[in-house]
């Protein structure tokens, strides 16, 4: 892989994560011109089971047609312990996708077996394993999972699920989801892996949804998983760094060369003390910024 194809991949902007029925063709369709970084063709709990054998065939068919320009395209197949994943997972290795997501994961056990199922399916190299963490056991075995194979490459948040299975009200803040969410942030920065989090339900609640994104955001989400077209901007919005992050940030990097030059290992920027470790971070948020410009511009 070439410097800049590593920087590409390693930067790849997952802001906005938008689910899909995939029974809905009309949403397949619309899907082509929405700013979503990602989108989910969802063969899980989005469709009914008496439509699950149809959209299994019009999301395959969706993913071999293209036309989704830069928008990564992921399909989540029915879960392991029921009659469709085993159809559902060989139909999508055949179709191709960016990724094939793969509901209540809860071991590394099993993210071993589904490897051996892609390839056993012969699904192309480029189609990634991303796994949904919505378990309490998920939550931990969280570094298990997120480290058990180089081809798993994201962690996705389940929040329904798992609220479900905890017994745990939705509230606003989602105190009651913190401890997993975190265990499953640890796993992934621990393996090196995406992590995005879950959905909020409520499509018509602006304010809510916006005090989520930051949530999801400041406790270092990569982005979040979506339910609505009218999520997508605001969420790119919030999981992209602001302009005066990207201000400080090139200041970082400048005055730290200047100090380096100088023999000097600590220098300070708008007051605040820089070290190499926030030199680290800004260069990051500058590589983040550029990923997301390039994204807007093709
Ligand atoms: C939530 C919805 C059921 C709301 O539907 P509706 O009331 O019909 O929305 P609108 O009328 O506002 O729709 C406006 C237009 O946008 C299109 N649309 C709607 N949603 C999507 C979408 N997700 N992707 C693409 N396009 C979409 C409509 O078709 C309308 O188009 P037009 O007719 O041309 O005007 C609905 O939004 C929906 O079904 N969302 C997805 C639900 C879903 O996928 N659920 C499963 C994933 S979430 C999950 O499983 C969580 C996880 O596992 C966990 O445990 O937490
Ligand atoms: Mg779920």
């Amino acid at each position: 892989m070439t410097a800049e194809a590593k920087q590409a991949a390693d930067f790849r902007p997952r802001r906005s994560v938008l689910y899909m029925p995939g029974a809905n063709e009309r949403a397949l369709e619309k899907a082509k011109g929405i700013p979503a970084d990602a989108l989910i063709l969802d063969l899980e709990d989005a469709v009914a089971p008496s439509a699950k054998e149809s959209a299994r065939e019009r999301v395959c068919a969706a993913v071999v047609e293209g036309g989704y320009g830069q928008r990564e395209l992921i399909i989540r197949v029915n879960g392991r312990d029921t009659d469709w994943h085993a159809d559902d997972l060989r139909a999508a290795a055949k179709a191709g996708p960016d990724a094939i997501l793969v509901p209540k994961v809860g071991s590394a056990d099993e993210v071993h077996a589904i490897e051996r199922d892609l390839v056993a399916a012969g699904a192309p190299e480029h189609t990634k394993i991303w796994a949904m963490v919505e378990t309490p056991i998920a939550m931990l075995h969280a570094l298990d999972i997120a480290s058990a194979s180089p081809r798993l490459a994201v962690l996705i948040m389940g929040t329904n699920d798992l609220a479900k299975e905890l017994r745990v009200e939705h509230v606003p803040g989602r105190a009651p989801l913190l401890t997993g969410l975190g265990l499953s942030l640890l796993a992934a920065r621990a393996a090196g892996k995406v992590i995005i989090d879950g959905v909020y339900n409520n499509v018509k609640d602006a304010e809510g949804f916006a005090a989520e994104c930051q949530q999801g955001r400041e406790l270092g989400f990569d982005g979040k998983t979506l339910i609505h077209p009218g999520q997508v901007e605001p969420c790119n919005t919030a999981f992209s760094p602001t302009e005066a992050q990207l201000t400080e940030s090139a200041e970082i990097v400048k005055a730290w060369a200047e100090a380096e030059a100088e023999g000097r290992g600590v220098v300070t920027v708008n007051g605040r003390m820089i070290e190499n470790l926030h030199v680290d971070n800004a260069r990051r948020l500058l590589a983040v910024g550029e990923a997301i410009k390039a994204r807007s511009a093709s």
